[in-house]
């Protein structure tokens, strides 16, 4: 790491020590920390995107005194026009109710705004929260909730925000989200959201690259293909477009050795390859037809444990294999199929068949 500093030419290597402090032209340089205090925390940047872009999250962070945290996925935005390619792919419009997971420094909810929407941000850290009621304090257009999305109850949130909006049948839209979420939570957020068709219409998330590619990529006969995959095409269509070179700032920790041995935080300027996946999302009533979803997905999950067996085997707790076998010659498969060879219309022939027997 510190030769990667190192490599940086100086004019790229903020010094923000004296805690936190923005300097408009970054001066100090990397050598300048080393005469810090023993274990003394402090931070730096490194290399520098549009200064228009860093210089406005920065202060929005400074304003609170607050790193991103790790723990909360806090990489922040610095490309605004990645932010107006979001809410241009959701087609956000005046009128629109949007959902938005954490909204950190509120560089999306401000695009989301000025787009005519009236957002539900999420917002996990109180300090983040705060900052975006303050930043958008001249709007009723926001309403910021201060909660783990992972542990909320969305669907009683947008239930009373539609109803409020005292709107005729003829003109309800469903809801839409967009979102820069925090990479560790994107599973749990598809799981959530995607089977909410009947209030969300599409659900425009940026993503990294690979965590797309995991989520919406594997289709049968894949080494990667699982039961998230099924999941997906059975509650949306999806559309992928990766975006190569993301600029954001994240925090990172270090050690500096030297004499004395100082403990930093350090800013990094970064580019993620990141991708924005747009899901259009199923109304109930065009799922696939199952007598029961819960037991749909019980029995995909069940065919997944041990992937490389084949389903005489592995559905054996559930049914006997004369059971299995008869299902799925009805569903047209071979008697030796194994999980991963079986598309969604596949799976849903098998339960059926299996439901019925
Ligand atoms: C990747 S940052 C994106 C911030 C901002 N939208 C942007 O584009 O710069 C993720 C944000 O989600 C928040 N967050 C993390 N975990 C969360 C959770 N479980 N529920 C709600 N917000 C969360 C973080 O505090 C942070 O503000």
């Amino acid at each position: 790491m510190v030769s990667l500093i190192q490599s940086f030419p100086p004019y790229l290597i903020a010094a923000v020590a004296s805690n936190w402090r923005i300097q408009d032209k970054p001066s100090s340089s990397y050598s300048a920390l080393t005469s810090f205090p023993k274990h003394r925390r402090t931070s730096f940047i490194v290399s520098a995107a549009n200064p228009d872009d860093y210089h406005a999250t920065l202060k929005a962070l400074n304003s609170r005194n607050r790193f991103p945290r790790k723990s909360l996925g806090q990489h922040y935005m610095l490309n605004s026009t990645v932010n107006e390619q979001l809410v241009s792919v959701a087609n956000v419009k005046n009128g629109d109710l949007v959902l938005e997971i954490g909204p950190g420094t509120g560089s999306l909810t401000n695009v989301l705004i000025v787009a005519g929407a009236t957002v539900l941000a999420i917002e996990k850290d109180p300090h983040m929260a705060a900052l975006v009621k303050e930043r958008f304090a001249d709007t009723d257009r926001l309403k910021v909730l201060e909660e783990d999305f992972t542990r909320c109850h969305i669907r009683s949130h947008m239930l009373s925000l539609l109803e409020g909006q005292n709107l005729a049948a003829s003109d309800i839209r469903r809801a839409k989200v967009v979102a820069n979420i925090p990479f560790n939570i994107s599973k749990d957020v598809v799981k959530q959201l995607l089977p909410m068709g009947d209030i969300f219409s599409e659900v425009v998330l940026l993503l990294q690259d690979e965590a797309a590619l995991r989520l919406v990529e594997p289709s049968s006969k894949s080494s990667e293909y699982r039961p998230i995959n099924v999941f997906v095409k059975f509650y949306s269509e999806w559309q992928f477009m990766p975006l190569m070179a993301v600029n954001t700032v994240y925090c990172s920790e270090m050690w500096v050795f030297g004499s004395p041995k100082v403990r930093c935080n350090i800013l990094v300027l970064t580019q993620v390859d990141a991708a924005v996946v747009t899901f259009k999302l199923k109304h109930p009533s065009e799922y696939p037809s199952v007598p029961s979803i819960e037991s749909f997905f019980s029995l995909v999950h069940s065919a997944f444990n041990g992937k490389r067996k084949m389903l005489r085997k592995t559905l054996q707790h559930m049914f006997t294999s004369s059971e299995i076998e008869a299902a799925l010659d009805g569903a047209g498969l071979p008697a030796t199929s194994r999980p991963d060879e079986l598309t969604l219309d596949d799976f849903v022939k098998l339960h059926n068949s299996l439901a019925s027997s």
